[in-house]
């Protein structure tokens, strides 16, 4: 019986969220006196899955099947759970990203295992129930879930641990096949076209975000939010307002009704910080905030508050960042 944890992988590299994954996976494998074995889903290079040994991963799982490469939901799932089934795994590890939260649902039908998203912490053991500490209410609250059944599916939130790194460690890759056929293939998506993004930098897997609101007061004035974005290299977000009144596109809207983003770096320039807002950047590692209005509800949610205007701060900010190269 091993920990199965599902990594992620993009253009042959291992997401970092992965990494975060296979990190928690192996410290739960640890805490059931077992090992953490993952499985590889999208394009990865064998040298890059070996290197997962350094966040305790002991043997690496991988179709080279090419159809994986990007996501198919009826094939990830059945790949996944195939591996489970494997690797007799009762506890599978994945993240809450949109590829986790979508396939952790339909493999938790398929293994007719408990499921819990928006993990934050290692599971416990209390009083002899699997117990694990979720975010709740868009982030506003906590709730510790008892998961019961044979098998258990944690989809960790990003963010909530950190990669561990023992250098120089590797794992075992194996080849492995789950017999996939055309029909696993059923909702392959025929094309993907990428919206434009400012820098290159998708917004969802952006690790430093400069997100602008209404106190930027109009669409001229995004000069100031893309000159901060090109020196840090970070993508560019807005608030709700700004894309419904069309100064920004909407796949830039982050929050509660827009995407979601986890980076290590999150700006909001002239942003209030209402609830719905903060429900989309609040497991940001780092957020910085923006506001002439020393009362703005982001302030509470920030790890450093400059009040001021943003006319004055952004121009002085980006000059100081290309400074420092
Ligand atoms: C069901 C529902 C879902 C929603 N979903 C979302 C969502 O997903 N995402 C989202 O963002 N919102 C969402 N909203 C809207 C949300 O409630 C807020 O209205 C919105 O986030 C406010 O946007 P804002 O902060 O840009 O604008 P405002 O609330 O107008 O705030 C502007 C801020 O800029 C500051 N400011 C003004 N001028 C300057 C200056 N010169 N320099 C510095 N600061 C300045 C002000 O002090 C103020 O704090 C939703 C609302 C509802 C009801």
């Amino acid at each position: 019986m091993s920990v199965l944890v599902v990594v992620e992988c993009d253009g042959g590299e291992v997401k970092k969220s992965s990494l975060e994954v296979a990190s928690y996976g192996s410290q739960v494998a640890q805490l059931l006196g077992t090992t953490a074995t993952a499985i590889a889903v999208g394009e990865a290079t064998e040298a890059n899955l070996a290197q997962l040994g350094e966040q305790g991963i002991t043997k690496v799982l991988y179709d080279a099947e090419p159809r994986l490469k990007d996501f198919v939901n009826g094939a990830y799932t059945k790949l996944i759970a195939a591996a489970a089934q494997q690797e007799d795994s009762k506890v599978i590890v994945l993240a809450n990203s949109n590829i986790g939260a979508a396939v952790g649902s339909r493999l938790s039908v398929r293994l007719q295992a408990s499921l819990a998203t928006n993990v934050v912490e290692l599971p416990k053991n209390d009083g002899g129930q699997f117990t694990v500490k979720r975010g709740a209410f868009s982030g506003k609250a906590f709730a510790d879930v008892v998961l019961s059944g044979d098998r258990k599916i944690l989809a960790v939130k990003k963010n909530s641990i950190e990669a561990l790194h023992e250098a120089g460690k590797t794992a075992q890759v194996e080849s492995f096949s789950a017999q996939l056929t055309d029909a696993d293939f059923a909702d392959a998506p025929k094309q993907v076209v990428m919206q434009e993004q400012t820098g290159g930098v998708l917004l969802p897997e952006a690790d430093k975000v400069v997100s602008g609101g209404r106190g930027m007061k109009g669409p001229e004035n995004w000069n100031l939010i893309e000159d901060l974005a090109k020196a840090l290299g970070a993508a560019t977000a807005c608030s709700k307002p700004v894309s419904d009144v069309d100064w920004r596109p909407h796949h830039e809207h982050v929050g509660q009704t827009g995407i979601t983003v986890s980076p290590n770096l999150y700006i909001a320039c002239g942003i209030s910080g209402a609830i719905q807002h903060l429900a989309g950047v609040n497991s940001s590692k780092v957020i910085v905030v923006i506001n002439k209005d020393p009362e703005a509800p982001f302030f509470k949610a920030a790890d450093y508050g400059i009040v001021g205007d943003v006319f004055d701060v952004l121009p002085k900010l980006t000059q100081a960042v290309k400074e420092l190269g």
